[in-house]
């Protein structure tokens, strides 16, 4: 993903041919196909975007308007804009970089329509790069960050393509207008799932950076006095400092392990859907969309906690932080909505539950929902075991689940449509969705850093780490912990001091942790956690810089403040 980052320079950007347009002629052209795009692909002998995203829907995906329709009397389809609203808008690289676009539209063919598939359509000349006959395009204009990036707009009018320009992996339409099902209709959806996947990457990366450049600011940066005519301290030596950064230092590793789970998973559930199994796509659907959602949220949310953690400066784009944060915040957006990917997750967790009522034994992600014993057995629990913490989070979850579920059923039987009740209970079903994730997130944790091979002097400084994030969840979450008695006050209290004690344990490692990471100065682009912690002079270098130190009196003085100024003291 950071590869696929950079951009050819202002207003042009490349990173969704990488990331979204050359993965869908992976995942869902036929091999013919591929041999006609995909090595172009790889090449950047074309440059593509993602068009699925209109004016009007970027969620509802079977909402969405523009058309592809057949004619047999040509074998070509026709793609079309019948709407302002339907058209694409958002797609990057749309609209001054792409000379190709993957077009999800309502595919019609002999008068019947068969919802959303991808479509390989020219947008712009190869000679000149104007726009093809019939095709408008245009940047949406200004964003919150990534302007480096020529997120644009397109609408197609009656735009003929060869019928073999439709992506055939899945579903086919043949010569005469025969439409042939593909044996899920959601595998149109299968680039969407992988592209989240690759988000829980992103996610970890992201935070990755900005713990990064707030952990070694914080070494560097001295304020005030710890004690009377002592030198001022290293600001994190502060314990607010440390509980601000090291519960996000943490989620970047919990982040970065869940995403090779998520890659793992990716990988042998496609494997399994290529010979045909796709008992797999429901769960890998759930998990992609849960975790993609969970960890984007957290990630902006712990971004933002390390900009303010830096004071002034973390304000400033010297730090690299509101950039970074800015490119969270369009991952908690983009590729599926967060609140509508947990309600997905929710989706698959009710329907398990309910299963796990009618006696089936679960599996997967979701085994701990049928184990899980709905009575508490309270006590004093032993909160610095990890074994002990992972059921906590299972044991939290499964309680959501089964209450938001119930409370659905209730509904329900209260007369009222599942549609209804559904959405009578979607906040309950959120959090329940959210508290399945998380649990998830703890567990891999724990599991990957007993198991991975390390030496036994990381695995425990891993361990320690893994303690603080689990330990920090129950916390800031004891609500849901105490609601039944599982966790008493006292769990709690010791809770809350064991966190405080691995705070001070991971102090002497957190430069080493966050340098562990390996991210050079060129990526992190930050003045104030560069790698020599030379802070203070390249900020002032920095600031030199700034187009308004070009001139000594800038021009607008003498536009605009020094008639101004003129004019009051005319007055006195
Ligand atoms: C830690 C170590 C670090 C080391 C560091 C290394 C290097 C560091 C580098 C540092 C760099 C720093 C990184 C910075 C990162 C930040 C930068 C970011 C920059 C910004 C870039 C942004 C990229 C943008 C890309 C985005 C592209 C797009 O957005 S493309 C468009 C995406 N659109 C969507 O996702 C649409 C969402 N909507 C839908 O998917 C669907 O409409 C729906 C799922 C919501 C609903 O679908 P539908 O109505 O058909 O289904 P529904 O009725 O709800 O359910 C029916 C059944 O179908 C099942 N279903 C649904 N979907 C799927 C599916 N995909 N697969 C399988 N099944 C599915 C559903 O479950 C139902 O099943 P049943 O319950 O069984 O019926
Ligand atoms: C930086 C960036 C890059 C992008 N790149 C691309 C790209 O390359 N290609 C592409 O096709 N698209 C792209 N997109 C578009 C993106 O995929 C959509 O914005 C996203 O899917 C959200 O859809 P929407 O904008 O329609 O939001 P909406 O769905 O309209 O969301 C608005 C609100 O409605 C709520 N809502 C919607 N449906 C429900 C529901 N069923 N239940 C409860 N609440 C609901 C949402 O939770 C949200 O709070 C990009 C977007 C961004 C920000």
């Amino acid at each position: 993903m950071a590869a696929a980052l950079q951009t050819l320079g202002g207003g042009i950007g490349i990173t969704l041919h990488w990331i979204a347009f050359t993965p869908t002629i992976e995942q869902q052209a036929t091999e013919e196909q591929k041999k006609k795009w995909l090595k172009l692909a790889q090449d950047v002998a074309i440059v593509g975007a993602y068009a699925q995203t209109e004016m009007g829907h970027g969620t509802f995906v079977r909402g969405l308007e523009t058309t592809a329709t057949y004619d047999p009397s040509t074998q070509e389809f026709v793609i079309n804009s019948p709407t302002l609203t339907s058209t694409k808008w958002w797609p990057g690289g749309l609209g001054k970089t792409a000379n190709h676009a993957t077009v999800m539209a309502q595919l019609y063919t002999r008068g019947k329509c068969y919802g959303p598939h991808n479509f390989m359509v020219q947008i712009r000349s190869l000679e000149n790069h104007q726009p093809c006959p019939g095709v408008t395009l245009g940047d949406i204009g200004p964003k919150m960050e990534s302007n480096g990036n020529d997120n644009g707009f397109a609408r197609f009018d009656h735009v003929r393509i060869p019928r073999e320009n439709m992506l055939m992996k899945f579903a086919r339409v043949e010569a005469d207008g025969t439409y042939v099902q593909p044996p899920s209709s959601k595998l149109a959806y299968s680039n969407m799932v992988y592209l989240r996947g690759t988000f829980v990457m992103s996610a970890a990366q992201a935070l990755a950076s900005a713990t990064t450049i707030a952990v070694r600011y914080s070494c560097v940066r001295r304020q005030s006095e710890m004690k009377p005519g002592e030198p001022e301290p290293q600001i994190l030596e502060y314990q607010t400092q440390q509980y601000k950064l090291f519960p996000q230092l943490a989620a970047a590793y919990a982040f970065w392990f869940a995403s090779w789970f998520m890659t793992q998973q990716h990988g042998s559930i496609t494997g399994s859907m290529e010979k045909g199994d796709m008992s797999g796509l429901a769960e890998l659907h759930a998990l992609s969309a849960g975790l993609k959602s969970y960890t984007t949220a957290v990630t902006a949310r712990g971004i933002d906690v390390c900009r303010m953690a830096c004071g002034g400066h973390g304000y400033s784009h010297a730090s690299g932080l509101p950039a970074l944060f800015g490119g969270a915040a369009a991952l908690c957006t983009a590729e599926g909505e967060n609140t509508v990917m947990m309600l997905q997750t929710a989706r698959y967790l009710v329907k398990c539950f309910a299963q796990s009522q009618a006696g089936k034994r679960l599996t997967g992600t979701v085994a701990y929902l049928s184990a899980v014993q709905p009575s508490p057995v309270a006590g004093n629990r032993n909160m610095s075991d990890l074994g002990t913490l992972v059921a906590a989070f299972q044991h939290r979850a499964a309680r959501m689940v089964r209450h938001a579920a119930m409370q659905m059923q209730g509904e329900m039987q209260k007369g009222k449509a599942r549609e209804d009740a559904w959405n009578s209970c979607s906040v309950l079903l959120i959090k329940a969705a959210e508290a399945h994730v998380h649990s998830f997130v703890v567990r891999n944790f724990a599991e990957t850093v007993q198991t991975v091979e390390v030496d036994e002097s990381v695995r425990a400084v891993l361990t320690s780490l893994c303690q603080l994030y689990s330990l920090y969840g129950i916390t800031e979450h004891a609500g849901d912990f105490l609601k039944d008695g599982y966790l008493t006050g006292r769990d709690i209290d010791a809770a809350s001091s064991h966190l405080s004690a691995m705070l001070a344990r991971v102090r002497p490692d957190a430069v080493a942790l966050v340098d562990a990471f390996d991210l050079h100065d060129k990526i992190l682009r930050s003045v104030l956690g560069r790698y020599d912690g030379r802070v203070y002079e390249h900020l002032y270098e920095w600031a030199k810089k700034s187009p308004l130190n070009k001139s000594e009196v800038h021009e607008s003085y003498y536009k605009y403040l020094q008639p101004f100024l003129k004019s009051n003291r005319a007055k006195l």
